[in-house]
């Protein structure tokens, strides 16, 4: 099998002296879509967080082990963090455009990184939100306020806004879960078109979306990996005893 694009080795990490992660060992292919499952408090969004040093900015916490991207040890001293979440990008729970235009949000991250050709950022604001499956909504209405629209389509704009900066791996934290079913529905559907060009790696709470939308899926449980399977094995046949009682509402 070829190198993964992520993993991790062993990351244990602790918010004072609670550990919520003990010993994560988790590999990431390149392209598709992996799903991180688990109840309420058993550290996904915590897990999904190291893996572009999101969790950097909560005061007392303490990592160990590796977090691996490429060839590039992600809690080595010298990573660039600015340069690691332009390559590793995350889009939030709560849709978060800024109180810019939609084509502000888009080029924000190519705007910090000095681009300045008029014609690239058009190009980037095109690709982004075609690719973000709202191109043909917002295309009249470049110049409208990003937060006069529909929670949905903001969504879309920040999965645009992440895009527009060409990453390698999309974290998506409960991308969908303060969403309404049709709006929910239009970024699953974005998100399957999206595994062909990134590795997705996203939160959810919703089974049903899972098994509808991941190719892989990983069970946590108290700050443990249980399991982690092909989605439909995981589904239709897991093999440890927590991940049948989870996936059949037995608990969480
Ligand atoms: N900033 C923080 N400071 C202290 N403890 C935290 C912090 N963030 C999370 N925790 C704790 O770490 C554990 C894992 O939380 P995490 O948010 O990663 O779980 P989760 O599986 O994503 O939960 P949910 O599905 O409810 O979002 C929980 O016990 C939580 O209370």
């Amino acid at each position: 099998m070829a190198l993964p694009i992520m993993s991790t080795d062993n990351l244990h990490l602790f918010y004072g002296k609670k550990e919520a992660l003990k010993g994560i060992n988790l590999d990431f292919q390149e392209k598709g879509i992996t799903a991180l499952i688990g109840p309420s408090g058993c550290g996904k969004s915590t897990f999904l967080r190291c893996l572009n040093r999101m969790n950097d900015l909560i005061d007392d916490v303490t990592i160990t082990g590796n977090v691996m991207f490429k060839n590039q040890n992600v809690y080595a001293p010298d990573t660039d963090i600015v340069a690691l979440r332009k390559e590793v990008g995350m889009v939030f729970q709560q849709p978060n455009p800024f109180p810019f235009s939609i084509y502000e949000n888009v080029i924000y991250g190519l705007r910090l990184a000095g681009v300045r050709d008029k014609q690239v950022l058009d190009e980037a604001v095109e690709r982004s939100l075609r690719q973000a499956a709202i191109w043909d909504e917002v295309k009249d209405d470049l110049h409208k306020n990003a937060l006069a629209l529909s929670g949905g389509q903001q969504q879309r704009v920040c999965i645009a806004r992440v895009l527009a900066v060409s990453p390698e791996v999309l974290l998506l934290d409960e991308p969908t879960s303060a969403l309404d079913p049709v709006s929910s529905h239009v970024i699953e559907e974005t998100l399957l078109q999206l595994r062909y060009d990134y590795t997705v790696i996203t939160v959810t709470h919703n089974l049903q979306q899972a098994s509808r939308i991941a190719d892989r899926t990983a069970f946590f449980l108290q700050g443990e990996l249980i399991e982690v399977s092909d989605t439909k094995k995981m589904f239709m046949d897991p093999q440890k005893q927590q991940t049948q009682d989870y996936i059949s509402g037995r608990f969480g």
